[in-house]
């Protein structure tokens, strides 16, 4: 294993980028060719699912050369060998010296995969059934609270991997929701977040879900003791706890010092990173919220992606194209971020997920052999749901001077067919894709100015460089039939093995997280100093001290 720039293909692709990457003009390559998008576009189908998705790239400042040269890199850098690994439970998570087996957890085929010589579906499938009876009884209303009456709210409380996904999953599958039946989610330290949640609901009615894999985590577990003691309020016996509370963890012993019985803990194991659980137990609201059968098609259309990735050829590979696409722009036009632009306001929260999907697994700046890489590693992804980013930050994407790769995601049915609206939405998507690759040149803006009878002859020549757009610009176009619980899924997992692809190529471990411990590890030594005590800090830097002692002077509760 050695640095990407170190691997042949990169070199090429070094020289390739060098020589020609300014002939690589879309607009001129789909003029001259007209099977542009018939090669340069894949599908992918659920065996047994509804799971239908094209992936369209041909909006990429790419040729067959730069194309072929991608895959080389991919092979070269043995992409196939790792995600084989992966499969088969090496611990490639070597940090902390774990498998990584998520794709186990939506493994519906139950063909065994092993870790440390031992069939993990067995359990898989356990805490699977439990969960299903969980959120059968809930659903059904056999669940019942201190007062006999039936669930109506569930909340989970967790952060980061054991928020981000449940509460992306259940916004994105809203129409698959029950009714009655809420979800709500707390997961920022901020009071301000029980509070609001808690003025919702109604302790009689209410199951709350505390999620962390660690169950050691500040925030989560201050806010579980904090709901706890508000349903205690009302409940006043500890024993009501048990129908109240329930713990998503792989630390039972922290489960059960919390007061949460562990009859009432679905596990899972470490071997499932944080970002990668919502397959897991940590999906237990997502279960309730749409039902077991629904959260199954999810797994479902996620094995099937997994099944793609290990199976479909790499120049077939819908995640390993869309790895190398990032390699190409992060790497050799330093592009510094990605935009994911669902067209979809169920998936407004899918940018966010992939924030922590992505940046967490690949902001890294040490190779698997523990040097300082000579190259830049994962991108910032950011994105807000079409078309309300179009009213507020595409005009950097047409006109700024960063080049900003975007995937466009848009589903060909709505669940929500009102008047001509989803038209107007698809129309845009279009647009935007078509605009950005194409741009607008000198000409057409004075052509246009000119038939403007609105615009004085002489302001013209002022004007014209303001409304150029030099286009060129990349995207990746993703359509799916409907956002369904298995096309959902399929879509997770097909980011997910985009950012291995592009981990392995990096020669980084996409699976620890250190980056997050040491304002952690910080934030714990600055919390006692914090009380009422009068006594000026000084044991930081002059910055912090005065922000601590401004806040210590200042504080009135
Ligand atoms: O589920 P837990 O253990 O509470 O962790 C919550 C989060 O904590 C940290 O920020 C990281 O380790 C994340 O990957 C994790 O998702």
């Amino acid at each position: 294993m050695v640095k990407a720039t170190q691997l042949g293909a990169w070199q090429q692709l070094q020289k390739h980028y060098d020589t020609i990457c300014k002939s690589l003009v879309m607009k001129d390559m789909f003029a001259q060719d007209k099977e542009r998008f018939e090669r340069f576009h894949r599908t992918f189908k659920g065996e047994h699912t509804d799971a239908s998705i094209l992936f369209d790239f041909s909006k990429n400042r790419i040729n067959d050369e730069t194309f072929k040269l991608l895959l080389n890199l991919a092979k070269e850098a043995d992409v196939e060998g790792m995600r084989d690994k992966m499969f088969s439970g090496e611990h490639i998570n070597f940090t902390e010296d774990r498998a990584v087996l998520h794709v186990a957890l939506r493994n519906v085929s139950n063909e065994p995969i092993m870790d440390n010589g031992k069939d993990v579906m067995p359990e898989v499938n356990e805490v699977l059934a439990q969960m299903k009876q969980c959120a059968d009884s809930i659903r059904d209303g056999s669940w019942k609270g201190y007062t006999g009456k039936r669930i109506t709210d569930v909340v989970n409380i967790g952060i980061g991997g054991s928020d981000l996904g449940p509460v992306m999953v259940t916004e994105a599958l809203k129409p698959y929701a029950q009714e009655g039946l809420n979800v709500h989610f707390v997961s920022n330290i901020d009071g301000t977040h029980l509070a609001e949640v808690l003025k919702a609901i109604n302790p009689e009615t209410s199951l709350f879900i505390i999620a962390s894999k660690t169950f050691t985590t500040q925030e989560t577990i201050t806010n579980a003791e904090s709901a706890k003691a508000w349903f205690l309020e009302s409940a006043k016996d500890k024993a009501h706890v048990a129908k109240h509370f329930v713990a998503l963890s792989t630390n039972a012993d922290a489960v059960s010092k919390f007061g949460i019985d562990t009859k009432n803990m679905f596990k899972f194991w470490d071997w499932v990173g944080g970002r990668y659980s919502l397959w897991s137990a940590i999906g237990l609201s997502i279960a309730i919220y749409i039902g077991f059968d629904n959260f199954h098609q999810l797994l479902t259309g996620a094995h099937e992606m997994d099944k793609h990735f290990r199976t479909a050829p790499l120049d077939q590979n819908i995640p390993v194209i869309l790895g190398v696409l990032g390699i190409w722009y992060n790497n050799f036009f330093g592009a510094e971020t990605e935009a994911i632009l669902p067209y979809d306001q169920y998936m407004h929260r899918f940018p966010a997920y992939f924030q922590q999907g992505d940046m967490e697994s690949n902001g890294k700046y040490v190779t698997r052999t523990g040097e300082r890489v000579d190259y830049s590693t994962g991108p910032i992804i950011w994105g807000e749901p079409g078309t309300n980013g179009q009213h507020a930050f595409y005009q950097l994407i047409h006109q700024g001077t960063k080049i900003v790769p975007c995937d466009f995601l848009a589903p060909i049915e709505t669940f929500n067919p009102i008047g001509k609206h989803h038209d107007i939405l698809l129309s845009n998507f279009f647009a935007q894709t078509e605009a950005l690759m194409r741009g607008k040149d000198e000409q057409q803006v004075r052509a246009e100015l000119q038939n403007d009878k609105s615009v004085k002859l002489d302001q013209i020549d002022r004007i014209v460089p303001h409304k150029i757009f030099l286009g060129n610009r990349p995207t990746n176009s993703i359509m799916f039939q409907k956002l369904t619980p298995a096309t959902l899924g399929a879509l997770i997992a097909m980011y997910e093995h985009k950012i291995f692809t592009q981990g392995v190529i990096w020669n980084i471990n996409s699976f620890d997280q250190w980056g997050v411990e040491l304002g952690k590890q910080l934030a714990k030594a600055i919390l006692p100093e914090l009380g009422k005590d009068g006594k000026t800090i000084d044991s930081h830097d002059a910055s912090t001290n005065g922000l601590i002692n401004y806040y210590k002077q200042n504080k009135k509760q």
